[in-house]
């Protein structure tokens, strides 16, 4: 039997409120720095590295967390979720992204069919379809290989497949697996359909509706603007066409797609991109067995949040030290800053699966909390932001803890010299000295040029950003706004406060408006 506690009345969270605060620039000065460097410092799956030396934690704090994360039953939480429990209160779903890419547990059935099965017959139905469409025995009407293949999906259904899109172009590129170009079309603003197809040869490009619900106003929209090009250019939509949707979805079944694979209400949009969602797109740009590849990766982290030594476990050790600057330090913003330009869309992912998930009020039983939930969560590559936002992050009035990632190598090994040192090292040792200067700061005469430091980050660093390290990464993040949730007893898979605007939305396009909806619309040429 697990117990579902609020966080302010477990005593092992009064007892981290009463530890001692670390004094960042004290501990991260000289040799006692160079030392905590090396112990702060927690093996990830695929040769990553969770270091969080430049936390504001020590082994005091360590300790209270250990206490925290039992207290919690994070880990007897984690196994009622991958063990089939209706985890997801809110929609009375059990929650199953987990097992998209492996079995964490025992196995779970629900609608009558084996869940693991489920998501791996769908896996291999998309890679037989890839195969098909890479070897020309799919093709358009005309007979000629698709060379396109373009995503039409919102919020879980684009933002995760197109940061993993771009996260492995360039690598794959690099491997000889880049087998289709894939653009993505997600804004009901026209120009976003209308700049996508007119930078296409839509002849020979393959459209993918992503929607699990099948009723989303913005994809559905996209579907027609995408349908009348295609009629437009003498071409029968059906043959240019497939669907990702759940079996219960008005789109499932329907004539007007090619094929359609499935996903299902288990998986929540966010937790999607290893599901037939990311696995449609990527498998047919990349091929099959890189989609595989980010599989096995993520499946390998997964194993690691298993662990209940909270420190052999990242993604545990990341979501309480993570509560413990939301809740005891008062911090209210976290910064995403993977210092890779394949990793340019991450943040924006992680804007959805943090903040979809965690932006809640009322707990698992709808009773308000009195503590604060999830964090604002936005980021940049760098070194782009720190042309940018890093001002404020510096000598800002806001704490802002902050998340690096960085890579020793790059994707395209395609590299310079200038100044004695390569593209390369020039933006590993950038994120080496943002770390120090934000923990340590600097002196000076001038208030104006003093860096007051004690600004707590910590890094995931890796050999190089592949279809395995991604894989790691996503399921690191993933696995951390899980426990946080559990941890702050609230349910991080529905998404009720999506819905009012939508409904006020549809009003205005019905002109059922009074009050000031009627002046807005009015203004806005409605
Ligand atoms: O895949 P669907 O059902 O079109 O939903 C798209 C997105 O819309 C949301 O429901 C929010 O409006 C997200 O949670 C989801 O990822």
């Amino acid at each position: 039997m697990i117990n579902w506690n609020n966080l302010d009345t477990l005593e092992a969270f009064k007892e981290l409120k009463e530890t001692p605060l670390v004094d960042l620039n004290k501990v991260m000065s000289g040799e006692a720095g160079a030392e905590r460097v090396k112990t702060y410092n927690i093996p990830m799956a695929e040769g990553l590295n969770y270091n969080f030396a430049a936390k504001k934690v020590d082994d005091t704090t360590l300790k209270a967390l250990e206490k925290l994360a039992t207290e919690a039953e994070l880990s007897d939480k984690f196994a009622a979720l991958y063990n089939g429990e209706v985890v997801n209160t809110g929609e009375n779903r059990l929650v199953l992204h987990h097992m998209t890419r492996g079995q964490l547990g025992e196995a779970v059935n629900a609608d009558g069919v084996d869940k693991r099965t489920f998501y791996t017959t769908q896996q291999k139905r998309i890679a037989e379809f890839a195969d098909k469409v890479h070897n020309g025995a799919i093709t358009n009407g005309a007979g000629e290989k698709f060379t396109t293949v373009v995503q039409i999906g919102i919020g879980g259904s684009d933002l995760g497949p197109r940061a993993m899109y771009i996260a492995l172009e360039n690598w794959a590129k690099k491997n000889n697996s880049f087998k289709m170009e894939a653009h993505f079309i997600s804004n009901v603003d026209p120009d976003d359909a209308s700049a996508v197809l007119t930078s296409i040869d839509v002849a020979h490009s393959l459209f993918i509706l992503v929607s699990k619900s099948g009723t989303t106003l913005e994809t559905l929209t996209n579907e027609s603007f995408v349908k009348n090009a295609l009629k437009e250019a003498g071409l029968d939509p059906a043959k240019h066409m497939i669907a990702v949707t759940s079996e219960t979805s008005p789109l499932a079944k329907s004539d007007d797609y090619l094929d359609a694979f499935y996903m299902d209400d288990y998986i929540g949009g966010r937790f999607s991109s290893t599901s037939s969602v990311g696995g449609a797109v990527l498998s047919l740009a990349f091929g099959p067995d890189v989609f595989a590849d980010f599989l096995e990766g993520a499946s390998a982290e997964d194993k690691l949040a298993l662990n209940k030594d909270v420190l052999k476990n990242p993604a545990m050790l990341d979501a309480l030290i993570g509560v413990y600057e939301r809740n005891v330090l008062g911090y209210e913003c976290t910064a995403v800053l993977p210092y890779s330009q394949g990793l340019s869309r991450f943040p924006a992912h992680l804007q959805q699966l943090d903040m979809e998930s965690n932006g809640k009020s009322v707990n698992r039983f709808n009773e308000p909390v009195n503590y604060p939930t999830g964090p604002v969560i936005f980021g940049e590559p760098g070194t782009n932001g720190q042309h940018s936002f890093y001002q404020l992050l510096h000598q800002g009035t806001n704490i802002v803890p902050l998340q690096f990632i960085g890579f020793k190598n790059s994707q395209l090994e395609n590299d310079v010299t200038i100044q004695d040192s390569t593209s390369q090292q020039k933006l590993c040792a950038n994120v080496a000295a943002q770390i120090v200067a934000f923990a340590c700061g600097k002196d000076d005469n001038n208030p104006n040029k003093t860096f007051k430091g004690g600004r707590p980050s910590s890094i995931i660093t890796g050999d190089k950003l592949t279809p395995k390290s991604l894989g790691a990464l996503l399921s690191h993040f993933e696995n951390k706004v899980m426990f946080q949730g559990f941890l702050w007893n609230i349910n991080s898979f529905d998404q009720e406060g999506v819905q009012l605007g939508k409904v006020l939305a549809k009003r205005v396009l019905a002109h059922d408006t009074d009050g000031a909806l009627k002046v807005y619309s009015q203004m806005l040429g409605i």
